[in-house]
């Protein structure tokens, strides 16, 4: 790895001795941030070893002893680079003349985090260019420096408009140019029209891929029954930067600091505040408050990992006076499903099983009144929040998903009880993994029928819900509601 020797262990970088490079005289040393080192890293494991982003940031960020400055400019520079790969790799290949394919991958990250600085930040040019051209020296092929230099210095000479001109004069297609300038690739931009064209909004698109470049305001979820309301909780933790927005009765916003002092400043038992999208808190509420609790309900989450709905659906358990049975397919997912829900775990059970066999569902005999399919998805929904995730997808993905997710509801909806409730909620608004997954269910179970979504959220939402077309299903958008883009159906088994 590139980290190994470089800090000083006070997290400053240590100047490397002149004479390693072997070159002779060079220009003065410029002094890399730690900042930088830590979101190169980070671009090389997401790279080399698959890692997730929000997964590796932290723990390189405690490696190399960041303090919140420094980890705030890690975190900027490494999801930034992730996010707008696209579009940067685009500005890149028209510098350099060359195409990114040509270009050493080593090489291509330190111009991804260049290019980020100058045109994604307010980094100073002179700072951008030559910690960069260290940056190489350093990290990757120092023979390189000269041509970062000169790449770097010739994406600074143009402002972003002039970049995105020269994209789309260079773009085959509209869409083409759309896709680089917005940093998606062409097939998830197509889905995401797709989607919002069902909705008679195709011209939210570009909104729409703006809002999934922006990384998402953090939302906590206040969970019911904590003794605390969300309104409260904001009041109580004003100082904190907290504020009672968005569209979940649960749901608190954080303008900016620390979640995990904001958890701390609301005076709740431990477990009962979370960090949650206000979409998911939605999902969850829409199977829970989809009418009455009757006590004695028996409840099943069938995909529950990590554990964020299950903690609300078991806190409305307690409440109502119902059970809760949450499955997870992978040990260690159902393990955090298990902390998920301490701060509820009377109401909770937590097994690991594929849900797509009868042990999912405990007794041969069982059947639930309220079941919540949260299936595994493509996740184009949570792009914002995932940084590297679009340029992982690949449609080929699709048919493997939307397989699956017929599959686990095929097996809910045998285990449904007579007059029973099921919510089929994705964190994507794919039409194959939304409509076209309801459509073909309902044609499989006649004794299936669609509620209408939209008006129970409506119902539950704090604030109006603007929800377009004509399908009884729901779709949340981040440019619409600063929510994730969950999608929400519920279906009724008849009695
Ligand atoms: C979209 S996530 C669920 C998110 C969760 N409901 C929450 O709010 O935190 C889908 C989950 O389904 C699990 N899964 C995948 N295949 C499964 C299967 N065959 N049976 C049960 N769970 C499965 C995945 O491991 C993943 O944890």
């Amino acid at each position: 790895m590139s980290g190994g020797d470089r800090n000083d262990g006070r997290g400053r970088p240590r100047r490397r001795p002149a004479e390693r490079s072997g070159r002779g005289p060079r220009a003065p040393r410029v002094e890399i941030s730690p900042a930088r080192l830590v979101a190169y890293d980070v671009l090389r494991d997401v790279e080399d070893r698959d890692a997730y982003a929000n997964l590796a940031l932290p723990s390189r960020i405690r490696e190399a002893r960041l303090d919140g400055r420094d980890a705030g400019l890690a975190t900027e520079l490494a999801a930034g680079a992730l996010r707008g790969r696209g579009r940067y790799d685009r500005i890149i290949e028209l510098a350099a003349g060359r195409s990114s394919e040509q270009i050493d991958s080593r090489t291509l990250n330190v111009l991804r985090l260049g290019a980020h600085q100058l045109l994604g930040m307010r980094t100073a040019a002179h700072a951008a260019v030559n910690e960069s051209v260290e940056l190489q020296r350093r990290v990757a092929n120092a023979n390189a420096a000269g041509f970062v230099n000169g790449v770097l210095r010739a994406i600074g000479r143009s402002s972003n408009e002039e970049w995105d001109r020269r994209i789309g004069e260079e773009a085959r297609t509209p869409d083409e140019a759309l896709a680089a300038r917005s940093s998606h690739p062409a097939w998830v931009l197509r889905a995401l029209r797709d989607a919002l064209r069902s909705e008679g909004r195709e011209h939210e698109l570009e909104a729409l891929l703006e809002a999934d470049n922006a990384p998402p305001r953090v939302s906590l979820a206040v969970l019911p029954g904590a003794g605390v309301d969300a309104e409260g909780a904001a009041a109580t933790a004003r100082e904190a930067g907290l504020s009672a927005d968005g569209a979940s009765p649960l749901g608190v916003e954080l303008a900016g600091g620390d979640p995990v002092r904001a958890v701390a400043a609301i005076d709740a038992r431990e477990g009962l505040v979370r960090v949650q999208d206000q979409g998911s808190q939605l999902a969850a509420l829409a199977l829970t408050r989809s009418r009455p609790v009757v006590p004695g309900e028996r409840w099943l989450d069938l995909c529950a990992g990590p554990g964020g709905k299950t903690a609300v659906l078991g806190a409305e358990a307690l409440l109502g006076g119902a059970s809760l049975r949450a499955n997870e397919v992978s040990e260690h997912r159902a393990e955090l499903v298990r902390r998920a829900v301490a701060g509820v775990a009377g109401a909770v059970e937590v097994v690991s099983h594929d849900g797509r066999e009868a042990s999912a569902y405990g007794d041969r005999s069982s059947v639930y009144d309220r079941i919540l399919v949260d299936a595994p998805c493509s996740g184009l929904g949570a792009l914002r929040r995932r940084p590297e995730a679009r340029w992982r997808k690949q449609p080929s993905d699709l048919p493997v998903l939307t397989a699956l997710q017929g599959e686990l509801l095929d097996a809910a909806v045998e285990r449904l009880a007579p007059g029973g409730m099921l919510a089929y909620v994705t964190c994507s608004p794919h039409l194959a993994e939304t409509r076209v997954v309801v459509d073909r269910l309902l044609q499989r179970h006649s004794g299936l029928r669609e509620l209408d979504a939209r008006r129970v959220l409506r119902g539950i939402a704090r604030a109006e819900l603007d929800l377009a077309g004509d399908s009884p299903s729901a779709q949340l958008w981040p440019h619409r509601h600063g929510t994730d883009a969950m999608f929400i159906a519920l279906l009724e088994r008849g009695s």
